[in-house]
């Protein structure tokens, strides 16, 4: 309910590209805002945007020049956004903002990607200085602005606070088909459709969502770029030419937001050279570690993840540049390093299938491991809505993200998104083709870390038996680990005496 007093609704703290854009956003649909960062020429700069974006509109978007000043000027109990690196910075505001007058019943959110650990640990500490509250946030510069998907968790009377802020300006999807309503437009949000957020969980669990948001996110790039080494390398292709298959793919089942961007990071011509843009670029990925959390989350809880691990992986590969030209030059590969011009149609169908397998597999890969650690956590995650709000707004938004929630909502217990018979049939029917995508990337000497891990996850999940059993009998014959038989009941230990020359049998 905006305007319920001539105080503001809410202050946002860290004006960089999220907070400024979020602060925006809030002022466009009718809140009064107040905004602070420890650089004062950011808050001009947010002031005199929010003035010039919507001329004549009254001036809801305050400046603040520190944050005792801020705190007068909210109405209680205050609602704090935090849009600051995650780590020490979040503690430093939370600080300076206790040291600033912050009373018990406030609500700070942190908004950035904090480790969810960290939240967790954060709603416990600050526990009689203020409520705080968290809600992750994807959608980047864009999605701030005009309607990110939000994931908010924590103390549940906060969320009631927040809630009718965060639903006005989260990203809106139509429901009945599930697409995006997207209006790009300053002072005129989209005010129709269902908003992508939803209460998450307890404290923490927000920000794990949106940990394995973000896995997905480096898989879902990486496997586009092996796809785009491929044609490139592979086939010869230009960037522009690449760029034109991504199109044509974004129209069908592969269509996302990162495919979308993907082609028109290809189309572009570098300004200073007037080459491709893509070509100019170095070849070292940056990373900001969440993509990492989830890897590391995913091998400490035992689930299987290796796309998402390897998209990680594939990163810091990246980044060991001279090593790699140092090696360029010692390691011999394929010979031919081209594929034949009459194969190569077939190669780009195959290369979609392929692509589109790999996806499914990374999305079941994060959907898991959140619910084995929901369950480890005690968190009751809703795995259709989660889905259901990263529709829009997010990074990882494609048309795919309505069959998911379709999948969840057929069965909220989804042990894994290979179990829906959506997905278990397209795998199916498609796998020919996604071996022969990898068979020639292997051929050619292209690596293609996350394509190829994924079809292992495929095969490895459908096999009835893995070779874990020699596994067994090799720690058997070294440790005295013990091991299960395949004919006694489960949990009956033996050990072969493998040291003594008779080979004894014991149960133990
Ligand atoms: N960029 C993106 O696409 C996304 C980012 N995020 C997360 O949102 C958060 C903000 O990201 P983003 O806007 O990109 O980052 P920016 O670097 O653009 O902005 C960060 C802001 O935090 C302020 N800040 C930094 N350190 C401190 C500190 N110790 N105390 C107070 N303020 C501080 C900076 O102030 P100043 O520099 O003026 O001193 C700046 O205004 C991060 O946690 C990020 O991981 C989440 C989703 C998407
Ligand atoms: O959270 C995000 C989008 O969802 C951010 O863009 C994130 O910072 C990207 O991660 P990285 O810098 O590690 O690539």
């Amino acid at each position: 309910m905006p305007n319920r007093s001539k105080l503001n609704d809410i202050g946002v703290i860290g004006l960089g590209v999220m907070g400024k854009n979020l602060a925006l956003n809030i002022v466009d649909n009718g809140y009064r805002v107040s905004a602070f960062d420890l650089d004062p020429v950011k808050v001009t700069a947010a002031v005199a945007q929010a003035r010039a974006e919507v001329p004549g509109r009254a001036q809801v978007l305050d400046g603040c020049n520190n944050l005792t000043d801020m705190l007068a000027s909210l109405a209680k109990p205050r609602i704090l956004v935090l849009s600051v690196p995650a780590g020490a910075p979040v503690d430093g505001v939370c600080s300076a903002l206790f040291a600033a007058g912050l009373e018990a019943d406030d609500i700070v959110i942190d908004t950035g990607n904090s480790l969810w650990t960290d939240t967790v640990e954060r709603e416990q500490r600050y526990a009689g200085k203020c409520v705080f509250f968290s809600s992750a946030v994807s959608g980047g510069e864009v999605g701030a602005r005009f309607g990110p998907s939000l994931m908010p968790s924590g103390d549940l009377k906060a969320w009631q606070h927040v809630a009718p802020i965060w639903k006005a300006i989260a990203a809106k999807v139509d429901g009945a088909t599930g697409l995006p309503i997207e209006r790009f437009e300053p002072g005129n949000p989209v005010t129709e459709g269902e908003p992508c957020t939803s209460y998450i969980g307890p404290a923490g669990a927000g920000h794990y969502v949106k940990m394995v948001h973000n896995g997905i996110e480096y898989a879902d790039m990486q496997l586009i770029c092996e796809a785009y080494q491929l044609l490139h390398d592979g086939l010869g292709m230009t960037p522009f030419a690449v760029g034109e298959v991504f199109k044509g793919w974004n129209q069908g089942s592969l269509n996302s937001y990162l495919m979308g961007i993907s082609a028109e990071v290809l189309q572009q011509d570098d300004p200073l050279t007037g080459k491709p843009l893509v070509e100019m670029i170095l070849d070292k990925a940056g990373q900001k570690g969440t993509g990492l959390w989830t890897a590391v989350s995913s091998l400490q809880i035992g689930c299987p993840a290796p796309t998402i691990a390897e998209a990680v992986y594939a990163r810091a590969v990246s980044t060991q540049k001279p090593l790699r030209l140092a090696l360029s030059q010692k390691l011999a590969g394929p010979a031919g390093t081209k594929l034949p011009e009459d194969e190569q149609q077939a190669f780009i169908q195959a290369l979609e299938s392929a692509l589109y397998c790999a996806k499914v597999c990374s999305y079941a890969q994060g959907f898991q491991l959140m619910a084995m650690t929901a369950k480890e956590q005690g968190w009751q995650l809703d795995f259709a809505e989660i889905a259901k709000i990263w529709r829009a707004g997010c990074i990882i938004r494609a048309t795919f993200l309505q069959s998911i929630t379709q999948a969840y909502r057929d069965n909220a217990e989804l042990h894994n998104l290979l179990m829906a018979d959506s997905f278990s049939q397209a795998l199916s029917q498609k796998q020919k083709e996604w071996r022969k995508a990898v068979i020639s990337a292997v051929s050619l000497g292209i690596p293609v870390p996350c394509i190829a891990s994924a079809l292992s996850y495929y095969d490895s999940y459908r096999s009835e038996t893995l070779p874990a059993n020699l596994l067994q009998g090799q720690r058997d014959y070294f440790g005295a680990h013990s091991f299960e038989r395949t004919d006694t009941p489960a949990g009956d230990k033996y050990h072969l005496n493998w040291s003594d020359a008779k080979r004894e049998l014991h149960k133990l």
